[in-house]
C-alpha cells in the first residue's frame, strides 16, 4: 500500500468511483432526469470527480497544486490574448506548431506551453506531438462574447499596435485584466483594511490593481471604454451559459400570468441579454433596457431580429436617479444589486419602488444569496463568483435576513411574494402593497 493511501482513503476512492459508475449507468439507461432548473446531477458528478482527484494525490501535492491553479488562468489568457483559438484547426486534421508560429509570428515556447497547459485540462487536443485541434471545450472560445467573458476573468496584457510610417512598433500599456489581476491583490487589500472588505474603491483589490480610486463601472466609463465594452459582451455570454443561467427569471417568475402586452423595464440591463431572451419567448411584451453606460443602443438595436425591433428599446438611464418609466408591469433587476454597497442598493430600490404601481407592478430581483443553516450551500460556481466580487467590487453576497432588512428599510410596503433559491442564486418577486 502506498504510504499516503490509508485504508480510509482507499475506501473513499472506491465509493466515489462507484458513484461515477452509477452516474454513467443511469445516463446510458436514460434514467438520469436532466432537471433544467438545477442541472444538479451533473454538478454533483463534477464535485465527486474533484473529490476523487484530491484523494488520488498525496496531500502535499494536492494543496500546492491548488495553490498553483492560477497557472491555468495564465495559460488560457495567453491563448485568448494571442487569439490562438482562431488559428487552431477546427477539423480532424490538426494544425502543426510550426504553422501556428509562422502564421502568428509569436513565441514558439509560449504557444506550445500555453496549449499544453490547456490540453491537460481538456481544452484543445493534441492527437500527435505538436499537432493541435479543437475539442468541444476549446470550441467555446470561438464565440466572441464567450471569449470576452473568459478574457474579463483572466489576465491580459494588451499590446497596442502603432503604425509609425512603415515600421511597426509595439507599446505595452499597463492594462491587465480584471478578474485575475484584482484577485492577486485581494489578500493585500484586506490585510491593509483590518481583514475586512474595503468600502473605499481605491482600497479595494481592483482599485489597488488598476491604480484607480473609481469603482468598476466608473472606471470603465471614464478610464477604459474598451474594457467596458468587453465586459458588456462577457455579461451577455454569461447569462447564456449553464453556469449563470441555472435560475433564469422566466423559469421562476410567472411571466405567463402577466397581461399579454406587459411592459418590462430591465434596470441596469447591459446589452439587453435578459430582455432579448424574454422577448423571443413572450411575443407581445415590450422591453425597455436601461443602462447608464450602454451608449451603443443603436448598434444593439440594429442587431435585433425584425420581430423584436418594435418591442425592445434602449434607454440611457442612471439607476441612482428617479425611474422615468412609471407603473411598468415588471421592473427586472438582474445581477445589479450584487455590485453595489448597501447605501447605493437602497437608492436604486427606492427609485424603482417610487415608480411601481401599488398592487400591480412586480419587482423581480435576480441576484445571489449567502445561504445559512438549512438553506443549504453555495455551489462552487457561486462561491467562486463571491470571491471574484470581493476583489472586483468589495462586495459579499447577503444572507436572506440582510435582503429582508434592505427591503423593509426601502419601504414597509415592499413585500416578498416569492423567493426561489438554488445553490446560492436567488430570485425575489416583490410587490408594493396598495
Ligand atoms: C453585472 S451587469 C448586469 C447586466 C444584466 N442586468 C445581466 O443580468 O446580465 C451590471 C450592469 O449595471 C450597469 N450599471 C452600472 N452602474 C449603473 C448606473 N449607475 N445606472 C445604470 N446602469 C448601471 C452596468 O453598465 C452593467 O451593464
Amino acid at each position: 500500500m502506498s504510504e499516503f493511501q490509508s485504508p480510509e482513503r482507499l475506501e473513499k476512492i472506491k465509493s466515489l468511483a462507484n458513484s461515477i459508475l452509477q452516474y454513467v449507468e443511469e445516463c446510458e439507461q436514460g434514467t438520469q432526469t436532466v432537471d433544467p432548473k438545477s442541472r444538479q446531477q451533473h454538478r454533483n458528478i463534477s464535485d465527486v470527480c474533484r473529490e476523487l482527484q484530491s484523494y488520488a494525490a498525496p496531500p502535499r501535492h494536492w494543496v500546492i497544486g491548488v495553490a498553483c491553479s492560477y497557472t491555468q488562468s495564465m495559460a488560457l489568457s495567453l491563448i485568448v490574448e494571442m487569439g490562438l483559438q482562431k488559428h487552431v484547426s477546427n477539423t480532424k486534421v490538426p494544425t502543426r506548431l510550426e504553422d501556428l508560429v509562422s502564421r502568428t509570428n509569436y513565441s514558439r515556447e509560449i504557444i506550445k506551453t500555453a496549449l499544453r497547459q490547456c490540453i491537460e485540462y481538456q481544452i484543445f487536443e493534441e492527437p500527435a506531438p505538436e499537432r493541435y485541434r479543437h475539442n468541444e471545450n476549446s470550441r467555446t472560445l470561438l464565440d466572441d462574447d464567450y471569449a470576452a467573458w473568459v478574457h474579463f476573468r483572466y489576465f491580459n496584457i494588451r499590446i497596442l499596435e502603432l503604425q509609425v510610417s512603415h515600421t511597426k512598433s509595439y507599446e505595452i500599456y499597463a492594462s491587465v485584466d480584471e478578474g485575475m489581476l484584482a484577485g492577486a491583490y485581494l489578500s493585500r487589500s484586506i490585510a491593509t483594511n483590518g481583514y475586512q472588505l474595503a468600502e473605499d474603491p481605491g482600497k479595494r483589490a481592483f482599485g489597488m490593481a488598476f491604480g484607480t480610486s473609481r469603482s468598476l463601472y466608473e472606471y470603465y466609463d471614464k478610464e477604459d471604454r474598451d474594457r467596458g465594452l468587453r465586459f458588456g459582451k462577457g455579461m451577455a455570454a454569461s447569462t447564456e451559459t449553464a453556469i449563470y443561467g441555472d435560475l433564469p427569471v422566466d423559469l421562476i417568475s410567472s411571466f405567463e400570468k402577466l397581461k399579454k402586452n406587459a411592459t418590462v423595464v430591465d434596470v441596469g440591463g447591459g446589452r439587453g441579454q435578459n430582455s432579448i431572451r424574454l422577448a423571443k419567448q413572450f411575443r407581445d411584451m415590450k422591453f425597455v433596457v436601461q443602462d447608464r453606460y450602454n451608449d451603443s443602443d443603436t448598434a444593439e438595436w440594429s442587431r435585433l431580429p425584425d420581430g423584436l425591433r418594435d418591442r425592445v428599446k434602449w434607454q440611457v438611464h442612471d439607476f441612482c436617479t428617479p425611474q422615468p418609466v412609471e407603473g411598468a408591469d415588471v421592473y427586472l433587476v438582474s445581477q445589479v444589486l450584487m455590485d453595489h454597497p448597501p447605501s447605493v442598493c437602497h437608492e436604486i430600490l427606492t427609485h424603482i419602488v417610487e415608480a411601481m404601481a401599488p398592487g400591480r407592478s412586480i419587482l423581480l430581483i435576480s441576484d445571489c444569496i449567502s445561504p445559512t443553516g438549512d438553506e443549504g450551500n453555495m455551489a462552487l460556481t457561486t462561491n467562486t463568483l463571491n470571491l471574484h466580487m470581493f476583489a472586483i467590487l468589495g462586495r459579499a453576497f447577503w444572507t436572506k435576513k440582510e435582503w429582508q432588512e434592505m427591503f423593509t428599510s426601502v419601504s414597509p410596503l415592499l413585500k416578498i411574494q416569492k423567493l426561489e433559491m438554488l445553490d446560492g442564486r436567488a430570485i425575489f418577486e416583490l410587490i408594493k402593497e396598495a
